[in-house]
């Protein structure tokens, strides 16, 4: 009995690198607390500093990509391997490139009762003069979503563009993934994962695209101005009220999956449901540590995550 109390008094010392924003999000007094009530002391560290004199820490979570980061928790790794790091950045890497991130989906082949998980058809176009008609119009046709191949967290990656017709590939800097538009009813599905823990939320999305609407439609529209085109030509507003949840299972193999596939703990999926076949679900993007803080009950999900991270036996 005494042994259990002891061991349920353990404190734990969870050290976190993350840039100023996203402390601000996601470092949130309620989480301070709501960990802190569960032996969970969460470390701020400052990552110009080496680790060593922050430290102890059994656990470590990071979204910071700075030479000066990468080394210093290269370094305090490799000097205190019981250290828990989550996750590993050459594993966070493969999320930074749009193709490699939906590889893995492609490598679990879902396939369940009540839908299949597929990803969106899509090519990579290193200059302009790489698209090749013949080739590239037998894979994918217009309309396509043009997004730049790295997705490591700098605002231009986020620059993504509604290509109507070959005129359109023109504004697009390169390199890029031009990705089929799958009309969706206008909803995204976003799947959270922290390790064990998972959420499936819905937002709003671009709505769809009717056939007669796109033959008026040419050039491309960056998402930036996309609500600009609203009532007339396609931009967002579809209404996510009403919409049918994803299966469970769906969700859960779904997550489950990438979590071993992607060998990473903290990540979104980005899925939508194709409006034509509503057992046909496609991911469209994957992200690393993403806004948790959006999700109701935030901090027992995080907390609980930590929990079982600090009371694993790897290390
Ligand atoms: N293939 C697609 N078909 C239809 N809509 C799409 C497709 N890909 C993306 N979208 C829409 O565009 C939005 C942004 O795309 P995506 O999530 O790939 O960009 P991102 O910059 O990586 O976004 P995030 O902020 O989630 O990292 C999606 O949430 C969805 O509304
Ligand atoms: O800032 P937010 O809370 O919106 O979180 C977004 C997060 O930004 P941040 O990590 O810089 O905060 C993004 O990260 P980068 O791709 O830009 O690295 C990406 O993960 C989005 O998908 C997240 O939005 P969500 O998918 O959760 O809606
Ligand atoms: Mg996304
Ligand atoms: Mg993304």
């Amino acid at each position: 009995m005494s042994l259990v109390v002891a061991s349920q008094s353990e404190r734990y010392r969870v050290g976190y690198a993350l840039e100023t924003k996203k402390v601000a999000t996601f470092i949130q007094q309620s989480l301070i607390d709501y960990a802190n009530n569960h032996g969970i002391d969460l470390i701020q560290i400052d990552p110009t500093k080496p680790l060593q004199q922050q430290g102890p820490f059994r656990c470590i979570i990071h979204k910071l990509y700075t030479q000066q980061w990468i080394d210093h928790l290269n370094q305090f790794s490799s000097q205190n391997p019981t250290t828990i790091v989550i996750d590993p950045m050459e594993r966070v890497n493969r999320l930074h490139n749009r193709v490699s991130m939906l590889e893995a989906v492609t490598k679990l082949q879902i396939s369940l009762q009540n839908g299949t998980v597929q990803v969106p058809k899509q090519v990579l176009l290193n200059e302009s003069k790489d698209f090749n008609e013949e080739e590239v119009g037998l894979s994918l046709k217009f309309p396509v979503i043009a997004k730049p191949l790295v997705a490591n967290g700098t605002a231009t990656c986020h620059e993504l563009f509604l290509v109507f017709d070959r005129e359109g590939l023109r504004e697009l800097s390169f390199p890029v993934v031009l990705q089929e538009f799958v009309n969706h009813g206008g909803v995204v599905f976003k799947i959270y994962v922290a390790g064990n823990q998972v959420d499936c939320v819905k937002r709003k999305s671009l709505t769809d695209i009717p056939e007669e609407k796109l033959k008026r439609l040419n050039g491309s529209v960056p998402f930036s101005q996309i609500s600009n085109l609203r009532d007339e030509e396609g931009g967002d507003g579809g209404g996510e009220d009403g919409i049918e949840m994803p299966p469970e299972s769906l969700v859960t193999e779904l997550a489950k999956g990438l979590r071993v596939e992607l060998g990473l703990n903290l990540f979104n999926v980005d899925v939508i449901r194709d409006a034509n076949d509503p057992t046909r679900y496609l991911v469209i993007d994957i992200n690393y540590f993403p806004g948790y803080a959006k999700l109701t009950s935030y901090e027992p999900f995080i907390t609980n995550f930590l929990l079982d991270i600090v009371h694993s036996k790897a290390a």
